[in-house]
């Protein structure tokens, strides 16, 4: 089966609806043959969406006939303007909507509806935000082709993208970008699985398969040799069995170089993804940003730097892109990033070699032409605003295609995103192609929506169709001669430079703008800022006068209720002490003193006993003395009695016994010796018998020298007992003085201080004082009886 040529096929196409043939640009340009080599490449008429909701699987709106615009649902269209129409050159971006199919497990109904082969409309579920907000009600969109959930990945390749695979081949460049929320499908449109391969591999397989035997012989077709990469090929898949080997018609007077790259945008910077991710793995060394560049002789963007592999069939092309994966996997594992936000650009460049009619060798002196056609897979719409100013870029072409002849030509902001910037040209002028994937059950209908809008704008841009070789701006792509580049420009070069300085002005505007707004933003920040700390400093005087008062005015209460407390407890106790505080600590005083004056006390009535102990032993002593002094008195008298008795010359006066106590009396009685007793002793004795007056002598003498030497004794012992007593009177009477005085003196103490004491306390210090003076007198009556004692001794003794 023959296939039309990129964007002009729809004429033939099987679904018309009112709004296709407003298309200019894909209608009218004239339809060429592409052969499949070995395949049949009719689309099956069950695969239409008109045949998917016959059969129940998308549901139209009740008022949504099938293939007509429902007149109440407001469509997102844009008037075709007759510049369009007039101008041949020019396509559309070709917005392709494909409905990923509905999970066996969802039970969501899907918000999406397709009305025919070119339109849908989203019903907008009440949970909403654009229900909520708005409470709006369906709204049409519409398509280059509506793809509905059961179409194939070959049919899809073979209607989105074969027409831009035919155009690189022939020179022209080519993008491909699927747009869409994430997990709607566009790594699945891209890349595909490994049983049902999507775009991306199917492109290089037609590619090879077109190109089979005009492969150029050249080792380094391209200028960038320095930064060509070697892939690994054990990775490699074997695809070329299960592909379809589609092949298209291209010009066998050339032959043919595929060279391929691949990047990632992420955070605004390009990455090689074939950059060998060994260095990047040190943790000082960071990743290289590419730097995209401007080509001064074309006027177009290149990366400068980029690595790009020569690939010679589709196995080599599908391991740079397995290789590139695993990079970008290694490099968002580095830096902690998630690789799903970031696009993915696969890029295959041909090179056109012109060769020799008869010789068929490759003429490398001549000039060669290149092209590029970019696949890229964007980060999720809702992961990324990027996606926004391909969007703005997209509107202001739209809106430079309709504009009526004399209006001014917008200048697009290409600058703004790495993305635009890079695809500028592209968009500008080659052709494009964008794949809106939609998952139609899922939750984020509000981000769909923006997707929807999005790719509607899209839709409407015209892309210039004419042949730009080399135009991809890649500067070591560039192979064409200068006479032939400048030939080839000459024609659009006045208008280039002016545009050139408009489009740098209208740069600098927004540049300018972007400062001015930065700088309002900054001083309305800082304003906002201020008042916010003076509102709170207001916000905290406030609060602290407040508090104060709050504080104040407890403070009062609280004194005012101590005072009456005071004055209560200073009338109900009058002979309190004025300050409980003082009073406590004058108790505390008082008591410590006391118990310091006990201690001493207790101190000296210790010494005081143990003084009294010494003098009764003393006494003690004495008394023993003298009742042995006596007793020997007594012998001796009894045996002067008994000498003079034998003597018979003594007359002795006995004493008279009427002063002698009893005791005293039968002391001497029993000591007195009997007549036998005393005659016998005296028998015994060698005695000389002194006469009577020599006798009375000696028994006087001795009597009065014993007398004078118990006297002395006694004496002696006396004076001793005396001066001991005396010494213990006086202490005692010291310290009697001393604890009285100083009881004396703490209540003076007392009565001075607190003037007069409370009941209670008196009577404690007067129990006190009693208890002292109880203690004292039973201490002296301690001390009297050995008084007692020494009298009556003394008194005994002076009767000799
Ligand atoms: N048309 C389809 N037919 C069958 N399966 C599909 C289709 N589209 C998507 N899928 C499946 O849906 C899942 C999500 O798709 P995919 O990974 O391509 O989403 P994505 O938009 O690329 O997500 P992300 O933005 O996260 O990369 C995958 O399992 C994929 O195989």
């Amino acid at each position: 089966m023959d296939v039309t040529q990129s964007g002009k096929n729809e004429a033939n196409s099987t679904y018309s609806t009112p709004i296709r043939s407003r298309q200019v640009g894909i209608s009218e340009t004239t339809p060429k043959k592409i052969k499949p080599v070995n395949k049949d490449l009719s689309v099956p008429p069950d695969r239409t969406p008109t045949s998917a909701l016959r059969r129940g699987i998308l549901k139209p709106i009740s008022n949504v006939s099938s293939n007509k615009t429902p007149s109440n649902v407001p469509s997102v269209t844009f008037n075709e303007s007759k510049s369009q129409k007039r101008d041949h050159n020019s396509g559309l971006i070709k917005a392709y909507l494909r409905i990923r199919p509905i999970n066996s497990e969802d039970v969501i109904k899907p918000y999406i509806q397709i009305i025919n082969d070119t339109e849908v409309v989203m019903i907008p579920p009440k949970d909403s935000h654009a229900f909520k907000t708005c409470n709006k009600g369906p709204e049409k969109y519409m398509f280059t082709k509506v793809f509905d959930e059961r179409t194939s990945q070959k049919r899809f390749f073979l209607e989105t993208t074969l027409p831009l695979v035919k155009g690189v081949l022939e020179g022209t460049n080519g993008l491909v970008f699927a747009y869409g929320v994430t997990n709607s499908g566009k790594t699945y449109s891209i890349q595909g699985t490994r049983n049902e391969e999507g775009i991306l591999p199917r492109t290089l397989d037609t590619i090879f398969s077109s190109i089979k035997n005009l492969e150029s012989e050249a080792q380094n077709s391209s200028s960038n040799k320095s930064n060509s990469a070697k892939i690994e090929d054990s990775d490699a898949l074997d695809l070329t069995q299960k592909l379809d080997n589609i092949a298209v018609d291209v010009d066998k007077q050339f032959r043919y170089a595929v060279w391929v790259s691949y990047v990632e945008i992420y955070n605004e910077k390009i990455y090689d993804l074939l950059e060998d991710p060994g260095s990047a793995k040190q943790p000082e060394s960071k990743r290289k940003a590419l730097i995209v560049k401007n080509d001064k002789r074309t006027g177009n963007k290149y990366l400068s730097d980029i690595k790009e592999v020569r690939i010679r069939n589709v196995e080599d092309g599908y391991s740079v892109l397995k290789q590139g994966m695993k990079n970008r996997q290694i490099f968002s594992t580095l830096a902690n990033e998630t690789s799903s936000r970031s696009h993915c650009i696969f890029m295959i460049k041909i090179i056109k070699i012109p060769c020799d009619k008869d010789t068929a060798t490759e003429l490398s002196s001549s000039f060669v032409v290149t092209s590029r056609l970019s696949i890229v897979d964007l980060a999720g719409s809702e992961r990324t605003k990027n996606v926004q100013t391909t969007g703005q870029c997209l509107e202001i072409l739209r809106a430079n295609q309709s504009r009526q002849k004399g209006q001014k030509h917008i200048l697009v902001p290409y600058r703004h995103s790495k993305l635009t910037e890079l695809f500028q040209s592209s968009f500008a002028d080659g052709e494009s192609v964008m794949i809106v994937n939609i998952n139609p059950v899922d939750t984020g209908f509000d981000e769909n929506v923006q997707v929807m809008k999005f790719s509607a704008v899209a839709k409407d841009v015209c892309t210039s169709l004419k042949n730009i070789s080399s135009h991809y701006g890649y500067r070591g792509t560039l192979l064409l001669t200068p006479v032939k580049v400048a030939k080839e420009n000459k024609t659009c070069e006045n208008s280039d430079s002016r545009s050139e300085e408009n489009y740098d002005a209208f740069i600098n505007m927004l540049f300018a703008q972007i400062e001015d707004l930065r700088e309002k933003w900054i001083s309305a920040e800082t304003r906002c800022g201020k008042l916010k700390l003076e509102i709170r400093e207001q916000v905290s005087d406030e609060l602290a006068v407040h508090m104060s008062n709050i504080g104040k005015k407890y403070m009062d209460q609280a004194t005012e209720s101590m005072e009456r407390q005071m004055e209560i407890i200073r009338r109900d106790t009058p002979s309190t002490i004025h300050s409980g505080v003082s009073y406590y600590r004058f108790s505390s005083n008082l008591v410590d003193k006391l118990q310091n004056e006990i201690v001493e006390l207790e101190n000296e009535v210790d010494n005081m006993e143990n003084k009294l102990k010494i003098c009764a032993s003393l006494l003690n002593d004495k008394d023993a003395l003298i009742e042995k002094l006596q007793v020997e008195n007594k012998e001796l008298e009894k045996q002067v009695l008994y000498i003079a008795q034998k003597l018979d010359y003594v007359d002795i006066e006995t004493e008279d016994d009427s002063n002698l106590t009893d005791q005293e009396l039968n002391a001497v009685n029993i000591n007195k010796p009997s007549e036998e007793t005393s005659l016998k002793g005296v028998e015994n004795y060698n005695y000389i018998s002194p006469t009577k007056q020599e006798y009375d002598d000696r028994v006087e003498i001795s009597l009065f020298e014993e007398n004078d030497r118990l006297y002395d004794i006694i004496e002696e012992c006396d004076e001793e007992v005396k001066s001991n007593v005396s010494d213990l009177s006086m202490a005692i009477y010291d310290t009697e003085c001393r604890a009285v005085d100083s009881q004396k003196r703490t209540l003076d103490e007392i009565n001075s201080q607190k003037g007069e004491d409370p009941p209670r306390k008196k009577k404690k210090l007067r129990n006190k004082k009693t208890y002292f003076e109880t203690e004292i007198e039973e201490d002296l009556n301690k001390v009297s009886p050995p008084k007692m004692k020494l009298v009556s001794n003394r008194k005994t003794l002076r009767r000799y």
